[in-house]
């Protein structure tokens, strides 16, 4: 993922876990279910075999039913006990999983969608989701299950180790000899496969994005006949993705099968030197017996712990993508000490020289030295070019971005001394393309005003001319609208922005006009529901139509980021510059009211 103020790191261990433990940490009371449980379990199981050596030595010889039965009856005791705490344990502990991971998923989220525009140009979209949702579902398995078993057999492997030497040190000796043998392989084993684990996740989530993107416009994949290409396209991601998980599978594999080798090839040949020792006479059949319970246990425990430290090590490669996340910080934010904005508010808004480059394209100057005023209540429009940089001044008035050099002033007051949340209060946008959500009607026009009631949503629908078609929609303002607004027609949704604009009620409204034509109907309905939108406020409109440059107090013509021209209809047409080239353009196409954008 390309960051901006945050290159990846490249830890080589299973360090990025660490994100983790402050959620555990939270959730200190099935952590601590959980260790309780573990540890009842584990040491249930240790006592097994010495009830099997205790059988072998004495039981069987002594032929004591009575020993037999308690022997029994004991044995079925342990067997409950080590079935509760095992159940306690996968509780507490899948329980405990679930919940970080819920935790997780809220946190990356908020903190994502507080990041600035500028993370956006240069990261997708589908890439986030991918983290929120596959890289947390590594972390949970990780948490629930891995860490769980990882904790089980550790436990098992020490008392396993501890009872081993308490049976017979001499065997036991030989076996800690081998430890460091294979110990250490598995940990360069499980660096590998994190590192072709981090790998497999990066390419699913590329496959992710693509499947993201192209889901999202099937209309427009369908109609140019893209079907074939987009799923060759998406084919070879998830090939991609498969194959750099195979690679981190081929790893661990090969990890496991090393460690079982040699865990139980040493085991092997200490009970060789056992059963001579047992021949001897110098050992009982019942501590051999015994102390081959524990080599296995301790054997099987570690060739577990080995699987287990290939599990980590995957996660530990997602939690490393999402600490990229969690860690981000946005490069536009509150001041150490915001400034407050002035009351009442009076939406006046100011340039003042600004210069400016998104940083995805830093050769590339959007804007030049750009000045200009608003008043109170003016209507201004911008006018210019496509590319002129018209957009690219509502971004730097909400501040989605900072200038190179020179002020954005709202109010008098400069944009980067105050909360952005503070600045963004005073603005309600209508944009070009109209973002609708798949929520109701109701919701849609209360997103910018969330405590709004039933009666102020219905009023700002009248008033955007979007009441009568709302309730004739089946469930009138609790209808739901498809994805981005799917199951309305262009018209409606602009109208439902307008209406979501006039709720937000701000000082200062931003319209970006569609360029593309309504019918005669909606168009008149749209303008009508603009004119009431627009009374009292201060308006900046990037204006295509002929109706809205000719209602406008003043029109700015923007050209290579900065200003050309300023005036009025008429006296910009008087001057026969950019502005008349633009208008006759208009008029020679026959357009009603449309600029047509022209490249100079
Ligand atoms: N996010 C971005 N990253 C990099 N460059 C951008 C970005 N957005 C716009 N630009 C560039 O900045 C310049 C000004 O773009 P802007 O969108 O402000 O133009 P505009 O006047 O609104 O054009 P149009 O009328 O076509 O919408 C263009 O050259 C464009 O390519």
């Amino acid at each position: 993922m390309a960051t901006q103020e945050n290159q990846p790191s490249s830890t080589k261990s299973i360090r990025p876990l660490v994100t983790v433990l402050p959620y555990v940490r939270r959730y200190r009371r099935f952590a601590v279910g959980a260790a309780i449980s573990l540890t009842i379990a584990a040491v249930t199981t240790l006592t097994l075999p010495l009830a099997v050596r205790r059988m072998i030595d004495h039981g069987f010889s002594s032929s004591d039913v009575a020993f037999i039965n308690t022997y029994f009856s004991m044995l079925m005791v342990l067997a409950i006990v080590l079935a509760l705490a095992s159940a306690a344990r996968y509780y507490f502990v899948i329980s405990l999983g679930e919940r970080i991971v819920a935790d997780l998923r809220r946190e990356v989220f908020s903190r994502v969608t507080r990041l600035s525009a500028a993370f956006f140009d240069v990261n997708q979209s589908g890439e986030i989701v991918s983290r929120l949702t596959a890289d947390t579902t590594q972390i949970k398995s990780a948490v629930g299950a891995t860490a769980s078993v990882a904790l089980r057999n550790l436990i098992l492997c020490l008392g396993a180790v501890a009872m081993m030497v308490y049976t017979s040190p001499k065997l036991s000796s030989l076996v800690l000899a081998a430890i460091p043998l294979i110990v250490f392989p598995i940990v360069g084993f499980g660096r590998s496969v994190r590192r072709r684990s981090r790998e497999a996740q990066d390419t699913l989530a590329a496959a992710s994005a693509y499947a993201g993107e192209a889901i999202a416009a099937t209309r427009t994949v369908q109609a140019f006949n893209g079907e074939e290409s987009a799923n060759r396209r998406f084919g070879t991601a998830v090939e991609n993705a498969y194959r750099a998980a195979r690679s981190a599978v081929r790893a661990r594999a090969a990890l496991t099968a090393f460690a079982i080798a040699m865990v139980f090839g040493s085991v092997v040949a200490v009970l060789w030197f056992g059963a001579r020792d047992v021949l001897n006479g110098t050992l009982s059949a019942g501590t051999l017996s015994q102390f081959l319970l524990y080599s296995v246990f301790a054997a099987g425990s570690l060739g577990a712990l080995s699987e287990v430290w290939g599990e980590l090590s995957q996660a530990a490669g997602a939690a490393e993508r999402l600490r990229e996340l969690l860690t981000e910080v946005p490069q536009i934010r509150a001041p150490e000490h915001p400034a407050a904005m002035p009351t009442p508010a009076k939406g006046a808004i100011a340039f003042a020289d600004v210069h400016f480059a998104y940083p995805a394209r830093p050769d590339y100057k959007s804007l030049r030295g750009l000045s200009f005023a608003v008043e109170p209540g003016e209507t201004v429009a911008i006018v210019g070019p496509s590319g002129a940089g018209k957009s690219t001044v509502f971004s730097m008035l909400l501040r989605y971005y900072d200038p190179t050099k020179g002020t954005v002033l709202v109010d008098a007051t400069d944009v980067r001394t105050v909360d952005p949340k503070d600045l963004r209060e005073r603005f309600a946008i209508v944009p070009q393309d109209v973002t609708i959500f798949a929520a109701s009607v109701h919701d849609n026009i209360s997103f910018g005003a969330p405590d709004a009631s039933r009666e102020a949503v219905v009023s700002a629908a009248v008033a955007a001319q979007a009441d009568e078609f709302i309730t004739r929609l089946d469930r009138g303002y609790d209808t739901m609208v498809g994805e981005r607004g799917i199951t309305l027609s262009g018209g409606q949704r602009q109208r439902i922005a307008i209406a979501r604009a006039i709720l937000r009620n701000a000082p200062i409204l931003l319209l970006d006009e569609a360029t593309s034509a309504l019918d005669a109907e909606s168009e008149k309905l749209v303008q009508k529901a603009l004119d009431g939108l627009m009374q009292e406020r201060t308006t900046l409109v990037i204006a295509h139509r002929l109706a809205t440059v000719l209602k406008a107090d003043r029109i700015l013509v923007m050209e290579n980021g900065r200003i050309v021209e300023e005036g009025t209809h008429a006296s910009l047409i008087h001057q026969g510059g950019l502005y008349a080239k633009l208008a006759r353009l208009q008029f020679d196409h026959g357009a009603e009211g449309l600029f047509v954008a022209a490249r100079q």
